[in-house]
């Protein structure tokens, strides 16, 4: 019988891969923002691989997804962006506000671009998570088929962030979203804009794609 076989053991191990998550956002942070001896870097690295080698001696293929995860269910514990169990999500917690989507997080310096502020990219890998939340639970989920980007401001770290996004047209199976980043205390100032096209898969579309995931396939 597998370990999370119940619901009990389920609940567990999402608990156990969100506090490894915890502490490899923690170990990122201080690793890219350490001026530590360069003695305490060697010896960093020795007990870091030390701590890796386990965790891969059971490892999942490119086609299976988690067992802690819930493709249909919308929990994805390493979705880069807002897994709790991923080293490299700031993470970003989203919820409804109405017909719009609203995020909160705060970034570290491991996404820096602009000496203090976030890297473009980052805003943009944002924003795409949020215009897909806003698209998915409007009921007409989609694949990111363009994303248009305008940069107003920089965006800076260590700061709390409100991002927000909506849908604001449907045309046959294309949704268009548009979503903002400000800061929580000045939500008013719009830092970053941006506008998303987001495409309804076909059935063969799907199979194709993601037939080997689901299984679908077999
Ligand atoms: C509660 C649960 C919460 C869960 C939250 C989950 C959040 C998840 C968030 C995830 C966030 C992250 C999300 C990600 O990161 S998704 C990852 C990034 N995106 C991709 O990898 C997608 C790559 N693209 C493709 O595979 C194909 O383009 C697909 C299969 C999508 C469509 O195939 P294809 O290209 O052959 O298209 P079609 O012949 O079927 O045509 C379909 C329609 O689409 C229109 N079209 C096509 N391209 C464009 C374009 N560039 N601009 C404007 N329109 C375009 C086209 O004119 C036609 O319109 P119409 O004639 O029907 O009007």
């Amino acid at each position: 019988m597998s370990e999370i076989e119940n619901g009990h053991g389920l609940q567990h191990r999402r608990e156990a891969i969100t506090g490894l998550g915890d502490a490899l956002r923690l170990l990122i942070e201080q690793a890219t923002a350490t001026e530590a001896p360069t003695a305490e870097l060697l010896r960093a690295a020795e007990l870091i691989r030390q701590a890796a080698a386990p965790l891969g001696e059971r490892v999942r293929g490119r086609f299976e997804t988690a067992a802690a995860d819930d493709l249909l269910g919308g929990v994805r514990l390493y979705n880069p962006v807002t897994g709790l169990g991923s080293a490299f999500a700031p993470p970003l917690e989203i919820h409804r506000e109405g017909d719009v989507a609203v995020g909160t997080c705060s970034l570290g310096r491991a996404f820096e671009g602009p000496p203090s502020f976030a890297h473009g990219g980052v805003s943009a890998m944002l924003l795409d998570q949020m215009l897909g939340y806003a698209v998915t639970v409007s009921g007409r989920p989609g694949m990111t088929v363009q994303l248009d980007t305008g940069y107003r401001q920089p965006v800076p770290l260590y700061t709390p962030l409100r991002l927000t996004a909506q849908v604001v047209t449907v045309e046959n199976r294309v949704v268009t979203a548009t979503g903002t980043i400000a800061t929580v205390d000045d939500p008013g100032t719009i830092l970053v804009r941006a506008t998303g096209k987001f495409v309804a898969l076909l059935a063969e579309q799907a199979q194709r794609l993601f037939g080997p995931v689901t299984g679908s396939d077999r």
